[in-house]
């Protein structure tokens, strides 16, 4: 049996759309393996009853199939389904680091982030690595075409996450076939922006940065209470709020980690006032997937 803890992870910080993630400190999932003849999979934890066992329509099921590595797959979630935080790539990202270990395939976490996309392709329909990426490999990550890029970033961070479901699949169907080349300017430049900020640790860099007129818009009009969240957010002190992946949660970058505590309090409040329940994550942009079970 070998364990690791895959993080959460938050893809596109705005202006980074199917480009940009981080690798978040909390919250996580568990996933346990061990070798069998065929794989077969146990799902217990947070949204465990959305989630199916099956392997062909789990992701960890495909990242068995891809390292040919079948398998028992113990996941223990923590992060919900249809968050906007990774949860399905959390647990591809964490069976294709205890596969490659338990079965001595070699590969580095960087060959793996292809392997772990498989999985999402399952559930959302395209193979994108901006969570599997940095839940991989940990800190700021750059997905494109061509390569990744990863940067040790380390930010004070509020993840704000309520008790609604947005599937990734639907906030495809919103994001806007075209943008005007006006929008496309500022969205480089703001992305420019945040990855110096990353580079730097500079929270007000990639606060600024996060802003985006083409994306967010319209993803954020599937969240009850954005407005309002976004804006008690930015009032106690956040540098830059934004939709955490395809949402519902929602980001905020901190200055400095004591002020985590109001700006979570603030977002609490404000989706209370909305009538909707959430929970926050204090927490901060960290390292990636952590083997700490050994072999037994
Ligand atoms: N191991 C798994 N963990 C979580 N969800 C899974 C898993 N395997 C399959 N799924 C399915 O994936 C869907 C959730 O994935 P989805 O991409 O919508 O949300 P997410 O992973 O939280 O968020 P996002 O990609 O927006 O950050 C659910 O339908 C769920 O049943
Ligand atoms: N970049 C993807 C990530 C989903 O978490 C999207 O926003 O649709």
């Amino acid at each position: 049996m070998l364990t690791v803890r895959a993080p959460a992870t938050s893809a596109n910080l705005g202006s980074g759309f199917d480009v940009f993630g981080v690798a978040l400190g909390a919250p996580a999932d568990i996933v346990r393996v061990s070798r069998a003849t065929e794989t077969t999979i146990t799902v217990t934890g947070t949204g465990s009853e959305y989630i199916p066992e099956d392997p062909a329509k789990n992701t960890v099921g495909a990242v068995a199939e891809a390292l040919d590595a079948p398998a028992h797959i113990e996941i223990d979630k923590g992060v919900r389904p249809s968050s906007g935080l990774g949860s399905s790539a959390a647990s591809a990202a964490g069976a294709a680091v205890a596969l490659n270990e338990l079965y001595d395939r070699g590969l580095s976490r960087k060959e793996l982030v292809p392997i772990a996309a498989e999985g999402e392709a399952i559930v959302s329909g395209t193979a994108h690595a901006d969570n599997v990426a940095p839940s991989l490999l940990g800190g700021f990550v750059i997905v494109t075409d061509d390569g990744i890029t990863q940067v040790d970033a380390s930010l004070p961070v509020v993840v704000c996450l309520p008790e609604t479901t947005v599937s990734t699949r639907d906030a495809r169907g919103v994001v806007p076939e075209q943008a005007r080349l006006g929008d496309v300017v500022d969205t480089v430049g703001h992305a420019a922006t945040l990855t110096v900020g990353m580079t730097r640790n500079d929270p007000e860099l990639v606060g600024r940065g996060m802003a985006d007129e083409i994306v967010t818009p319209e993803r954020s009009a599937l969240i009850d209470g954005y407005d309002t969240v976004r804006e008690a957010a930015l009032e106690s002190g956040a540098t830059g709020v934004t939709v955490s992946g395809a949402g519902p949660a929602i980001l905020a970058i901190c200055r400095t980690e004591s002020d985590r505590g109001a700006v979570a309090g603030a977002m609490l409040d404000a989706f209370d006032d909305a009538g909707i329940e959430s929970r926050a994550y204090q927490t901060a942009i960290g390292e990636g997937t952590h083997v700490y079970g050994d072999r037994s």
